[in-house]
C-alpha cells in the first residue's frame, strides 16, 4: 500500500493559526509592535532635525541655534539606537516563545494523531513535517519574523512621516516606490521552481561526474568514453539553462528595486523642489522628507533578504497546520466503565469510502475466550482494533462496560483493552524503561515478576539487568516479545485483543511464546484473531466473519454440528495439517 499524502491547511487555516499565536501572547506581541513603532519614529527625528537645521541656514541663524539643533541630532540618533535594542530584544523574546509553542503543539498533535493516520501518511511525511517543516517554521518565528516586523513598521511609519510632511511628495514617493510590490510578486512567482531546478541540475552533474568517476574502470573497459562525455555535458547544459534562468530573474528583480528606490528619492527631491521654489514648503521638509526616503532602503532589504525565506516558511507553516486536522479530538469528560462487558453495537468502518465491515454487532462477557475466525480480507484484524479503541467506528458504537472505548484516555484506556499484534517496538533505551511505560508507578520487584511470568530467564544474564541499555544490546524478536508480553502483565488491562502474536516467530520461538502468551492470558478476557483454528477451537466461542460481517458465532462444538462455513474452515484446516 503506498502512503497518503496528509493534508496541507488553506491559506484561511494558515491564517487563522498565525492569529492563534499571536493571541496566545498578545501582550507581548503589542509590546513588539508599541516598541517598534516608537523605535522607528525615533528614526523620524534626525532628518527632520537636519531639516530644521537647514532652515536656520537659510534663515541665517547663528552657531550656536545649529550647534544646539546638532545636538539634539546625537540624542535622537542615540534614542533610536536604544528604542531599537529593546523592540528587537523584545521581537526576539516573542519568536523564541512562539516558536517554543509551536513546538509544543506540534508533539502534543502527534500524539494524538490516529494509528491509522500515521499508517497511512508513512514515516516520511510526518517526519519531515515534524523536523524540516517546523524548524524552517521556528527559525524564521525566531531569527526572520522578529525583523521583518521592524522592518514593516519601519517601512510604514517612514512613509506616514514623508505623507505628514507633505502629502503630495507622499503621493510621488508611493507612485515611485509600486514598482517593488509588482516585481516582488513576478520574482516569488518564479523563483522558488527556478532555484529548484538550479539545485536539481546541479545535483544531476554532481551525480553523473560522481558515477563517472566511480566507474572509470568500466567505462575504460568498455569504451564507453564518449557515452560518459555526452552525458556529462548534457547535465551541464541543463544546468547551465537552470542558472541563466536564476540569473534572468535576478537581473530583473535587484536592478528594479534599487531603481524604484533610487527613483523615489529623485522624485522627491525634484517635486520637494519645485514645491519649494514656488514656495509651497519649506528646504527643510524638502530635505527631510529625502532623508526619509534614503531611509527607506534599509527595511526594505530587510524584507526583500527575508521574503523568500518567509514564503517557504509560510508553505512549512501550512504543512505543520495540515495536521490539526487530523488530531483526535481531546474528549474533555469520558464516561467510567461500569464493568468489563465488550458490547459492539451495529458497527460500520470504511478505511476510504467504501465500508469494509457492516453493521457488526458482538457481546463478550468478562472471562471470555473469543476466537475470530474467517478468510483474509474478512474484517477481523478490523474488529479487533475497533474493540482496542485505535480506531473508531464509522456507525455504531464499541463499549467497555457502558463505556466508549476510543473515547478512553490512553492510561484508562490499557487498563481495560489492549492490543497485541507481531509488531512491538523495543526502544533504545534502558530495559527498564522499556517496561515501565506499560505502568509508570511499578516498582522493581515488580518488573521482574512479569518477566519472570513470561520466562524472560535470559534477561538475568544481561550485563546490568534492568539497568542494561538495549541501544547496546538489540534483543532478538522473540525476546522482544516477551517484553511486548511483560508489559501488557504490567498494565494488568482485563481484555486483551491479540491479533497474530506470534504469526512471525519460527516455530521454535513460537512455541516458547505461546507458553509466555498463555500466562499472560490467564485470568483475562481475551478476544483472538485466530488464524491458526486450532486456538480458535479452544475458544469459548468462534466468530466467523465473510466479508465484513459475522456470519456464525457459538463454541467449536456448535459450529462443528451446524456444518455451515467454520465447519467447511475446520474441514480444510485439518485437510492442511
Ligand atoms: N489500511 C488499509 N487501507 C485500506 N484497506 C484496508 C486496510 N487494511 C485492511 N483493508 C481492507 O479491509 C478489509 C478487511 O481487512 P482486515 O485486515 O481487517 O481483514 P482480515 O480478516 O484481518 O485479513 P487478514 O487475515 O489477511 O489479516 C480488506 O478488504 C482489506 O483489503
Amino acid at each position: 500500500m503506498t502512503a497518503q499524502s496528509l493534508p496541507i491547511a488553506e491559506p484561511a487555516d494558515v491564517r487563522r493559526a498565525a492569529g492563534r499565536l499571536v493571541r496566545a501572547d498578545r501582550v507581548a506581541f503589542a509590546a513588539v509592535v508599541v516598541t517598534s513603532c516608537a523605535a522607528a519614529a525615533a528614526g523620524l527625528l534626525a532628518p527632520w532635525l537636519v531639516g530644521q537645521i537647514v532652515n536656520e541656514v537659510q534663515a541665517g541663524s547663528g552657531v550656536a541655534a545649529i550647534d544646539r539643533w546638532g545636538l539634539l541630532v546625537v540624542v535622537a540618533a542615540v534614542a533610536q539606537f536604544a528604542i531599537g535594542y529593546v523592540a528587537r530584544y523584545l521581537g526576539y523574546r516573542f519568536g523564541e516563545r512562539t516558536s517554543a509553542r509551536l513546538r509544543e503543539q506540534l508533539t502534543d498533535r502527534l500524539m494524538r494523531l490516529p494509528a491509522r493516520t500515521v499508517e497511512r501518511a508513512g514515516a516520511g511525511d510526518l517526519t519531515a513535517r515534524a523536523t524540516t517543516d517546523a524548524g524552517l517554521v521556528a527559525f524564521v518565528l525566531r531569527d526572520a519574523a522578529p525583523e521583518v516586523l521592524f522592518a514593516l513598521i519601519q517601512a510604514l511609519i517612514i512613509l506616514i512621516a514623508v505623507f505628514l510632511l507633505s502629502p503630495l511628495l507622499g503621493l510621488v514617493s508611493v507612485v515611485a516606490l509600486l514598482a517593488i510590490p509588482l516585481v516582488l510578486r513576478w520574482y516569488l512567482r518564479r523563483a522558488r521552481p527556478a532555484y529548484l531546478a538550479e539545485s536539481a541540475a546541479n545535483a544531476e552533474v554532481a551525480d553523473v561526474l560522481a558515477t563517472t568517476a566511480a566507474g572509470a574502470r568500466t567505462v575504460e573497459a568498455l569504451g564507453l568514453q564518449q557515452r560518459r562525455n555526452d552525458a556529462c555535458t548534457d547535465a551541464v547544459s541543463v544546468a547551465r539553462t537552470a542558472m541563466l534562468k536564476t540569473l534572468r530573474l535576478r537581473t530583473v528583480f535587484f536592478p528594479t528595486v534599487d531603481t524604484s528606490s533610487a527613483l523615489a528619492v529623485g522624485a522627491v527631491f525634484c517635486v520637494g523642489g519645485l514645491l519649494h521654489l514656488d514656495q509651497v514648503i519649506s528646504l527643510g521638509t524638502v530635505v527631510a522628507a529625502t532623508l526619509y526616503l534614503r531611509q527607506l532602503s534599509s527595511p526594505i532589504d530587510t524584507i526583500l533578504l527575508w521574503v523568500e525565506t518567509l514564503q517557504s516558511s509560510l508553505a512549512s507553516f501550512a504543512r505543520v497546520e495540515g495536521l490539526a486536522s487530523q488530531t483526535r479530538p481531546v474528549i474533555a469528560e469520558t464516561a467510567t466503565p461500569v464493568d468489563e462487558r465488550i458490547v459492539v453495537a451495529d458497527v460500520c468502518y470504511a478505511y476510504d469510502d467504501t465500508d469494509v465491515l457492516h453493521g457488526v454487532s458482538l457481546d463478550v462477557e468478562p472471562g471470555e475466550q473469543l476466537a475470530v475466525v474467517g478468510a483474509s480480507g474478512a474484517g477481523k484484524t478490523t474488529l479487533g482494533r475497533l474493540i482496542a479503541g485505535i480506531d473508531r467506528p464509522r456507525e455504531g458504537s464499541v463499549t467497555v462496560g457502558g463505556a466508549v472505548i476510543a473515547d478512553l484516555p490512553p492510561e484508562r484506556l490499557r487498563e481495560h483493552v489492549l492490543l497485541v499484534t507481531q509488531e512491538h517496538h523495543v526502544f533504545a533505551d534502558p530495559l527498564r524503561d522499556n517496561l515501565a511505560i506499560a505502568a509508570p508507578d511499578a516498582s522493581d520487584d515488580d518488573l521482574r515478576a512479569a518477566l519472570r511470568v513470561v520466562g524472560a530467564d535470559w534477561v538475568d544474564e544481561l550485563p546490568d539487568t534492568l539497568d542494561t541499555d538495549l541501544a547496546d544490546h538489540p534483543l532478538s524478536g522473540a525476546q522482544a516479545q516477551h517484553i511486548a508480553l511483560a508489559r501488557v502483565l504490567l498494565a494488568n488491562p482485563h481484555t486483551l485483543v491479540l491479533d497474530e502474536a506470534t504469526a512471525l516467530l519460527d516455530p521454535n520461538a513460537a512455541r516458547h511464546t505461546e507458553r509466555a502468551l498463555a500466562a499472560t492470558v490467564k485470568g483475562r478476557t481475551v478476544i483472538a484473531v485466530a488464524h491458526r483454528l486450532h486456538t480458535a477451537r479452544d475458544a469459548d466461542r468462534i466468530a466467523v466473519m465473510d466479508d465484513g460481517r459475522i456470519t456464525e458465532l457459538g463454541s467449536h462444538q456448535e459450529l462443528s454440528e451446524a456444518d455451515g462455513a467454520y465447519a467447511a474452515l475446520w474441514r480444510t484446516w485439518q485437510g492442511g495439517q
